[in-house]
């Protein structure tokens, strides 16, 4: 969901030493002006001071490693390596609960490296060492508050990449933020709570032919008087992951959900039940009752958790390739390169039994092109000696492609004075923050933005009759009760993943297409660790993509011109760069506005599929690299398919899972391979 929040701009102070030069400025200003000034230097003050808190907290008991000569050695002699069992790249996403048909209350889900080091380190006997490229982020004030995760975006706790030219999409480079912090990409995701449909699980299944990847939910639901129609009883209550409905709902967006009942989307209580996901409702979230972020990094990485002598998390600890060894005509993965910074002290570590790559869907192929695995004449043409030629290691790069709609909000009550302009949003800001930070009560910044949702299919003949839309589309979706599009609202209207606000108070709504079937690919820019990849998602490739996406368009005009969301929305505006007169245009013309508009909502995934290698497959169904002794891949580059939906879950879902048959192998065997 592209959004760069809140509380950005307007609130830098001058420095001390500045003091003379400030306070005559500050004189030659109206009273008004400088009332606005000296609040936004108070909020910035603010801000500072609970990062300055925050990191505090999360470092106290030194809970993460940062000095790497403590967790790995100089030397290339491998036998002075430090040694663990299982070493894990990437603190990313997981989670268990329960199962579709309600069986296992017990379950889990985690974003995939510390979910994963958490469940591997309960036993006692697996030595684990989690190496992650940025540090806390629990530490960061902006990760924890569910508003503020925009505000990271451009900061250097996230990977910025940017794709190549997207040639069916006008040739834009898009903007594509990974997250570099513990806990991955649900440390700054819109910790929207929707796991997939069942049917995506059930595919996966099929596709690698294991029926043990069948779905299992992960989370503790904290209940809500507002949502007494959630069958807590089918979810579990044991999972570290915590969600609920404790975000706070703009009333257009809780207005869009009776709107969309009116054009003949049916009501769910909930996306995640045992009805499956199609339907209309609000959007749980992953957040605590203190209303905080729950991420992988604060719901695994817990204190007792930590405190375990078999577990090691280093931060600020990049990983730059895997080391092999020939044994017996075999490769097998022996241990890992690491440094904190580019031309830093390299540091090595060895594996005794797995390095398991949890780096997500972009650097898990990119760390495994570096070292030596991937297409052979890709590798060579950037001077990287082969290990192994897999031709599909970074390829089925798919990513969910969303296209957005902007409105003028005709209450003039949206949620822009997030980004104070005036001093009335200043103040408003302040009691926001107070109310927040102060008193623990929630409140608007604790929404997490992308507030009410619907699952649609673009074959639903009460949304898309026959006799309107004659074209018969591919079915691409997982099961005859999955959905191909999702519609969700905003509180405000933004471009440029939240760089851009517009100057009138807006709401935005947004359809995005879970079901693609453009195909990219991550490929190496150069042999350099430190280089970004080259992402290519190629939005739109697929004609039929793009024909869905203007139906999900036309299907957002309707529900906006329907009561009572179109008493929100001031239909009577005829400026250009809003969208109210946008269903009096040709398909043709929302056809070019989808080519200018198409985004990232954040979800790439598949780019070490799980699948029967002759099917393009780059691990099996215990996730082993293909070809090699001792690797791994967990994260959401092994996704045999896209899920219907948001991808933290399915990411829980693997790690919770290969975590199981990681200890169940390691017990049935001693046979460790160096
Ligand atoms: C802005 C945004 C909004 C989103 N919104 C939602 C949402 O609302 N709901 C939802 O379900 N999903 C959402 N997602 C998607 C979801 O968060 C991701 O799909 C999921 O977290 C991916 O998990 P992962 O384990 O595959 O990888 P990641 O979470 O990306 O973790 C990979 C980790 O590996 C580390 N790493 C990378 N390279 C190296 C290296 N060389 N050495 C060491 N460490 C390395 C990274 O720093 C990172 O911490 C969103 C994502 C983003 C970015």
């Amino acid at each position: 969901m592209p959004i760069q929040s809140t509380l950005a701009g307007s609130l830098s102070v001058p420095s001390i030493p500045h003091v003379d030069t400030v306070l005559q400025y500050l004189s030659s200003l109206s009273p008004r002006t400088r009332l606005l000034l000296v609040s936004g230097g108070l909020l910035a003050f603010i801000i500072k001071y609970l990062r300055v808190k925050n990191a505090r907290r999360a470092t106290r008991g030194g809970y993460y490693v940062e000095d790497l000569s403590k967790v790995g050695s100089t030397s290339e002699n491998k036998d002075s390596w430090n040694t663990y069992d299982v070493i894990i790249i990437g603190g990313g996403t997981i989670q268990k609960v329960d199962i579709y048909d309600g069986q296992d209350k017990s379950g889990y889900v985690g974003t995939s490296g510390c979910a994963l080091a958490a469940r591997l380190s309960e036993d006692t006997n697996i030595r684990v060492l989690l190496l992650e490229a940025g540090g806390s982020g629990t530490a960061l004030v902006e990760s924890r508050t569910p508003s503020m995760f925009g505000r990271l975006f451009i900061t250097e706790h996230v990977h910025k990449l940017r794709t190549e030219p997207q040639v069916f999409a006008r040739g834009k480079t898009n903007f594509w933020p990974r997250a570099k912090m513990l806990g991955g990409c649900s440390s700054i995701n819109a910790q929207m709570a929707q796991y997939g449909a069942p049917g995506d699980f059930d595919e996966w299944a099929r596709v690698i032919g294991d029926e043990s990847w069948y779905f299992n939910k992960y989370e503790t639901y904290i209940p809500h008087p507002d949502y007494p129609l959630v069958d807590a009883s089918a979810r579990g209550n044991s999972g570290p992951v915590r969600v609920g409905y404790n975000n706070y709902v703009s009333k257009p967006s809780a207005a869009f959900i009776k709107s969309c009942i009116r054009v003949g989307i049916p009501f769910t209580p909930d996306f995640n039940g045992p009805r499956g996901t199609l339907g209309v409702s609000r959007i749980m979230t992953y957040v605590d009752d203190k209303y905080r972020r729950v991420s992988s990094e604060s719901a695994y990485l817990t204190p007792n958790v930590l405190a375990r002598k078999n577990l090691t998390v280093a931060t600020n600890a990049t990983v730059s390739r895997i080391i092999f060894e020939e044994v017996k005509g075999e490769v097998h993965a022996v241990g890992v390169e690491f440094a904190r910074e580019k031309n830093g002290q390299m540091y090595r570590a060895r594996a005794k039994r797995d390095v398991v790559l949890s780096a997500g869907a972009v650097h898990s192929p990119h760390i495994l092109m570096l070292s030596g695995v991937g297409p052979a004449e890709h590798l060579r043409s950037h001077n990287v000696p082969v290990v192994l030629d897999h031709p599909m290691v970074g390829q089925n790069l798919v990513d969910h492609p969303v296209v957005d709609l902007y409105f003028k909000d005709k209450h003039n009550a949206s949620a822009k004075w997030m980004r104070p302009k005036t001093f009335g949003d200043t103040a408003k800001l302040i009691s926001a923050m107070v109310r927040y930070f102060a008193f623990g009560s929630g409140g608007p910044l604790a929404t997490n933005f992308g507030e009410s949702a619907a699952f649609v299919r673009s074959d639903d003949p009460k949304l898309f009759p026959p006799s309107k839309y004659p074209q018969q589309l591919t079915d691409s979706t997982s099961a005859k009760d999955s959905p191909d599009l999702e519609f969700f609202t905003t509180p405000f209207a933004y471009k440029e993943h939240g760089a851009i606000w517009f100057d009138v108070h807006t709401f935005a709504l947004h359809c995005y297409l879970v079901r693609p079937m453009s195909t990219g690919a991550v490929l190496l820019k150069s042999n350099d660790p430190w280089q970004l990849p080259s992402v290519n998602p190629n939005y739109l490739q697929n004609t039929e993509d793009m024909w869905k996406l203007v139906r999900g368009v036309r299907a957002l005009l309707d529900i906006a011109h329907a009561e009572p969301l179109a008493g929100y929305l001031d239909h009577t505006s005829t400026r250009e760069d809003l969208d109210h007169q946008l269903h009096l245009k040709s398909d043709a013309e929302i056809v070019e506005l989808v080519k200018d508009r198409v985004e990232t909502v954040y979800h790439p995934t598949s780019t070490c599929r799980m699948a029967p290698r002759e099917e393009g497959g780059v691990v099996d169904n215990k996730l082993k690299v293909y070809g090699i002794n001792g690797l791994r891949v967990c994260d959401a580059s092994t996704f045999p398919k896209i899920i219907s939906g948001h991808t933290a879950g399915g990411c829980y879902v693997i790690a919770e899972k290969l975590a199981d048959d990681m200890k169940a192998e390691y017990k049935s065997t001693k046979n460790i391979i160096i």
